[in-house]
């Protein structure tokens, strides 16, 4: 079944077409790599699947509700990473967990043990009585994972999840990201192509707002017209090439 459908979606920003006719849907369980370049209409397909902002044109289905027309049934299926975590500072890492697993409506009988175990799944336990400003870069990027995973929702958003992150965190969000296969549906968008390899079986490139591939990561480079042997990042470049 697919958890996340997308038919025909266009964004346009007053006479600035920042999405175009985008149709594309993410099986139960899948994770896709969101892939394109600076401008190409990820954050803004993202925001579009997560409520923030309407289409302009075309549907969005979230566990099989429309985002326009039923968009709390559609929010209650999704966890959401944006681009900059949306964290309060002068809260500690488990007040801030738990302030959002309330936000979120999570029964308050299992609320606790729900944020020890997105605590413990992301690695940030041992941190959770600190202050989220004294937080390293890194780990304000696993607490903004953890909010996104309380709740266990079936589809997970994440937008840029390891940008800023030293080698080491993200091996760590990777391996984490990559444990979510299987139990929960992934948008995953990042410039870095190499996590797309370890991480996705599935690739959709966006151009300009259009989409330029969407395939098997096994497939991808024997469609477009390159080696089989290309690498993602040829593929990419062959792609995007203005
Ligand atoms: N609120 C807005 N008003 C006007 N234009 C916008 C707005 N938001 C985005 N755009 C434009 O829409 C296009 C797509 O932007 P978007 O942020 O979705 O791209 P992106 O692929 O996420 O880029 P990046 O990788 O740099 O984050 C860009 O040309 C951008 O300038």
């Amino acid at each position: 079944m697919a958890m996340i459908e997308v038919q025909h979606l266009t964004k346009r920003y007053r006479d600035r077409v920042a999405i175009d006719n985008l149709t594309f849907s993410v099986e139960e369980g899948e994770i896709l790599g969101f892939l394109g370049p600076n401008g190409a209409g990820k954050s803004t397909t993202m925001k579009i699947l997560t409520g923030f902002i309407p289409p302009s044109e075309g549907v969005a289905r979230v566990g099989g509700f429309d985002v326009s027309q039923h968009p709390l049934e559609a929010k209650r299926h999704i966890g959401y990473l944006p681009e900059t975590p949306p964290l309060y500072p002068e809260m500690t890492v488990r007040g801030y967990l738990r302030f959002v697993a309330a936000l979120k409506r999570l029964p308050p009988r299992g609320l606790r043990d729900e944020v020890e175990r997105v605590a413990a799944l992301t690695g940030v336990t041992h941190v959770a009585e600190r202050l989220l400003q004294n937080l390293s870069k890194g780990y304000k990027q696993r607490v903004g994972i953890a909010q996104a995973l309380l709740g266990s929702p079936p589809v997970i958003i994440l937008d840029e999840p390891t940008e800023g992150l030293d080698p080491t965190q993200r091996a760590e969000v990777r391996a984490l990201i990559k444990g979510l296969a299987g139990k929960h549906t992934v948008i995953l968008s990042t410039h870095i192509l190499p996590e797309v390899t370890m991480t996705c079986e599935k690739v959709l490139i966006l151009n300009q707002g259009r989409i330029a591939a969407y395939d098997d990561l096994r497939k991808l480079a024997g469609t477009q017209g390159t080696a089989e042997s290309a690498s993602l990042e040829e593929v990419f470049i062959k792609l995007t090439a203005a």
